[in-house]
This record gives C-alpha cells, sequence and structure tokens, in this order.
C-alpha cells in the first residue's frame, strides 16, 4: 500500500531525549526482567503502532501479528541493526546485508545449514554432547548451567563451523564470545572500561582468529585434505558460480562464518538452559520427554550414537522446546530500517527511521495464546499455524530473514535433551525463577542447579 504523500500521520508516543530516547528505560526494564511489561505499557498507552527513540535513532514499535507480517515481508523495509551491533558484528555481516547481496550469503549458508547436509554431522554433535556431558556434568553434585550451556553450543559449533578440535585456540575464541554480545544493546559510545569497549575488543580478536581458519582451510582444499563437506568454511570456500570462479570473498566468509557463530552461540544455549530450568519444576514434561528419549534408546546399542531418523521421533521435545521459546524468546525482537517512506496501519513511517519488532508482544497476547503465562506444550501439537494467526510465533522470525539456523538448533537441542534427560535429575538451587535480559535473558546467577547422576553406581 503506497501512502498519499502527506496523507498519513507519525504513530504516537514521544522521541524523549537527543540520543538517548528511551533506551536507558528499555535496557532498565530488561535487566529487571520487566521488558515485556514495558512493551505492553506503550501498546496500552498508544496502540500497536508507536514512535520512541532507541539506540541513537527515531524508531517505531510495531506489534501484533500483522505488524509482524508487515515487518518481516515489506520490501519497504531493510534489516539493519542499531550501529552498536553493527560495530561488533562487522559492517558486512549477514544480518545488515540486503537485497541480492544477502540472498548470495544467505543461499552459501543455507547449502550448509540445509538439513541434508546437517544430517551428515549427527554422529559429530553426538560425540560433542557427550565428551562435555562426561567432562563437566558427571560425578558433581551441583553444576551452573547457563555457562555450560553456552561451551556446549560454541563446541558443537565451532566443530561443525570450523572443525575447530580442542586446543588452544577453540578454548581462546570461546573466551572473546563469551562476552561478545555483552553490552550489544547500547548507546553507540566506545568509552573505555565499557561492556561495549569489551565487546568491540573481542570481536577484533575473534575475526583475527577465524580469517586465519579461513587461510588454513583453503590451503588444505589445495592439498585434497579437505572437501566441500568437511566443514562451513570448506563448504563456503568450494562454492563457484558459472564459470568455475569462487563465489565468495575471503572477507565474506570471515563476516558470514562470524555471523553464523553469533548467530547461533547465544540463542540455543539460552533455550537449553530455559529447558532446563523449566523441568526442573515440571515432573509430568520431564516424565513424557524421558519415555520419549528411553524408546529411542531402547532400539539402539550401548554407547551406538543418535542419527538422523531418531531426531524425528523426538515430537514431544520438540514442542518443549517450542514452547520454552514462546516464554522466553532468546532474541527479544529486531530492527530493520525504512528506505522509502512507508506506511503501516494509517501512520506513516519515514525513510530512514527504525522499525523495532518484539516477539513477547504476540506471544503473550491472550486472544492468540489462552492464558499465555501457562506453558502448554499442545499449543505447538497440530503445527502452531492451525491454531495461531501466521507471524504469532515468532523466536525464529519470519519471512525471507528467518533464522537460517533453525534446524541446526533443532538438531543440537535434541541430541543434547536426549542425554541430559536420560542420565541426571537435577533441582534449582535458587527458589527465586527471574532471569535478566542483556539483550540476552540470562537466569539468576547463571543457573546454578544441583545435580544427580542416574548412570554413576
Ligand atoms: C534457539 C535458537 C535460535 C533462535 C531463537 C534464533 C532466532 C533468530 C531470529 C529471531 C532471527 C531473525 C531476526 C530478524 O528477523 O530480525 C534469526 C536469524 C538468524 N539466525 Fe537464528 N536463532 C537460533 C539459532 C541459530 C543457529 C543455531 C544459527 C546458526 C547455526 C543461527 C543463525 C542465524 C542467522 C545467520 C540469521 C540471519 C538470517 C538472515 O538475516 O538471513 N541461528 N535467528
Amino acid at each position: 500500500r503506497k501512502p498519499r504523500p502527506g496523507a498519513a500521520k507519525l504513530p504516537p508516543g514521544s522521541l524523549g531525549l537527543p540520543v538517548i530516547g528511551q533506551s536507558l528505560g528499555l535496557l532498565g526494564a530488561m535487566r529487571a526482567n520487566t521488558a515485556e511489561r514495558w512493551i505492553q505499557d506503550r501498546v496500552d498507552r498508544y496502540g500497536s503502532v508507536s514512535k520512541l527513540s532507541l539506540f541513537g535513532a527515531p524508531t517505531v514499535l510495531l506489534t501484533g501479528p500483522a505488524a509482524n507480517k508487515f515487518v518481516f515481508f515489506s520490501g519497504a523495509l531493510a534489516m539493519q541493526q542499531p550501529r552498536s551491533v553493527r560495530r561488533i558484528m562487522g559492517e558486512k555481516n549477514i544480518l545488515d546485508l540486503t537485497g541480492a547481496e544477502h540472498k548470495r550469503i544467505r543461499g552459501a549458508l543455507a547449502e550448509f545449514l540445509k538439513p541434508d547436509m546437517l544430517r551428515l554431522y549427527v554422529g559429530r554433535i553426538d560425540g560433542e554432547v557427550r565428551r562435555h556431558l562426561d567432562e563437566s556434568w558427571a560425578g558433581r553434585g551441583a553444576v551452573t548451567v547457563m555457562p555450560l550451556m553456552k561451551r556446549l553450543t560454541f563446541d558443537i559449533i565451532s566443530s561443525l563451523l570450523f572443525r575447530l578440535e580442542r586446543g588452544a585456540v577453540r578454548d581462546a575464541l570461546a573466551a572473546d564470545f563469551m562476552h561478545l554480545f555483552d553490552g550489544v544493546w547500547a548507546v553507540p559510545v566506545d568509552l573505555p572500561f565499557t561492556a561495549f569497549r569489551r565487546s568491540l575488543k573481542a570481536s577484533a580478536r575473534a575475526r583475527r582468529v577465524i580469517a586465519g581458519i579461513v587461510r588454513e582451510t583453503k590451503a588444505k582444499l589445495e592439498r585434497g585434505e579437505a572437501s566441500r563437506s568437511s566443514d562451513l568454511i570448506a563448504c563456503l570456500l568450494s562454492l563457484t558460480d558459472d564459470s568455475g570462479a569462487r563465489q565468495l570473498s575471503d572477507e565474506e566468509i570471515v563476516d558470514g562464518s562470524m555471523g553464523t557463530l553469533i548467530g547461533g552461540y547465544d540463542t540455543s544455549s539460552i533455550l537449553m538452559t530455559f529447558m532446563v530450568r523449566h523441568l526442573a519444576n515440571d515432573p509430568d514434561t520431564l516424565a513424557a520427554m524421558v519415555q520419549e528419549h528411553d524408546e529411542i534408546a531402547k532400539n539402539k546399542g550401548d554407547g551406538e550414537a543418535l542419527v538422523w531418523d531418531d531426531l524425528a521421533k523426538m515430537k514431544f521435545t520438540w514442542r518443549v522446546a517450542l514452547e520454552t521459546l514462546r516464554l522466553v524468546p532468546p532474541v527479544f525482537g529486531n530492527f530493520r530500517r525504512a528506505i522509502q517512506d512507508t506506511e503501516f496501519d494509517g501512520y506513516l513511517i519515514p525513510k530512514g527511521w527504525q522499525v523495532f519488532w518484539v516477539a513477547s508482544a504476540t506471544h503473550m497476547d491472550a486472544a492468540i495464546f489462552h492464558e499465555p503465562a501457562k506453558f502448554d506444550t499442545s499449543r505447538f501439537k497440530d503445527r502452531q499455524s492451525a491454531t495461531a494467526p501466521p507471524c504469532s510465533f515468532v523466536a525464529f522470525g519470519g519471512g525471507p530473514r528467518i533464522c537460517v539456523g533453525m534446524e541446526f538448533a533443532r538438531i543440537e537441542t535434541l541430541v543434547t535433551m536426549h542425554y541430559l534427560v536420560r542420565r541426571f535429575r537435577w533441582k534449582l538451587c535458587c527458589d527465586e525463577d527471574t532471569f535478566a535480559r542483556d539483550p540476552m535473558p540470562s537466569p539468576l546467577h547463571g543457573l546454578p542447579i544441583e545435580l544427580e547422576d542416574m548412570s554413576s553406581p
């Protein structure tokens, strides 16, 4: 719908203070675990379309399924991260590419992350999960879940992306990734001792390591010691156009790998952490999961790795994951930028303004998800789209920019849960069941739990 010039008016709301706008209000609410409320208060006050100013730019907050659809599909909006994110991820990261350039890089990543390719790696993921549980969980009376899940997903993803085996390089890169996203939503002022400055430094070091891995992989491919299916970097280096020329430059490969690592690292680890948190207090769901996984294990030999077909049988576990993602979406929301004047619901969104979509606005809407605060896996029983309007469950986004790592996330979550629920039982150490966002959600104290290893004599 093209706006008639001068017909539409700006959405209600205020742009707040120069530069800072409402950034500190939102960030404060995120840290206090009241961000959903903060957004809802705005919706109650101004309606589903309102203006504000976030992270240095005038912004329109859009909420509801129709608004999500508009954000995900409108040609008038381009993906663009706040300046703070761009500075950490690099100007050419996939989250900031648009048009043909985005299509090319996304196509290349999708080539590696498609189910046909990922099915080859289930065994490698299985090995990483078992080793991790043996080394970091088994034999301990208590563990802190969040840092362990972060390390696990980092190890899985770096093994698949770079074939980066255990050792000093992997440890150093993991340490940088631990802090890469600290302060990623920030007023982008690079001052000493800030989380933002730490993130910038960690990102620069990580890029240098990845650039080194790209050089090594290139040499290995030339010597015939690696093939297209060895890992993501080998796959990207092997993509050629009709004339046989390489499709992606080294820099594009570094940025693409960095983007995939960032996209996959914090998100899946958060999902698994919050599943552990939920299962501690929901014995019925845990029992149903155990039954599903026992059934699968019954048909396998001792120590035999999971395969692709086993994952297809983990339907209930995936529903538990989806319901966890609905209640605690790792990605709170994200930004777009209007590349031309556009209009939504009668309101003008001027060229250059940010647009902000927020997952909780639909995930917690009682008109879409009945009793939204209740954990109920049956919501996802018959394909969620049957009961909810399109673009209501948006934990993975939607449209042409929908999460390209969704299948990867599914595999690593299912494999991890398989071994976790069959081997361990746990209790939460903190009675207070809260979490903060910065901007990714993190449970109180990283979720310490008391652990019982059922396999130990
Ligand atoms: C539970 C786990 C995950 C969640 C909740 C999640 C969530 C999301 C969301 C919401 C978006 C879209 C953002 C937007 O449209 O504004 C996205 C995009 C993306 N995700 Fe994921 N993600 C997860 C796992 C992964 C994994 C494992 C990978 C990589 C292996 C990955 C890589 C990416 C990439 C590269 C994009 C950008 C796609 C594009 O712009 O075309 N994600 N993710």
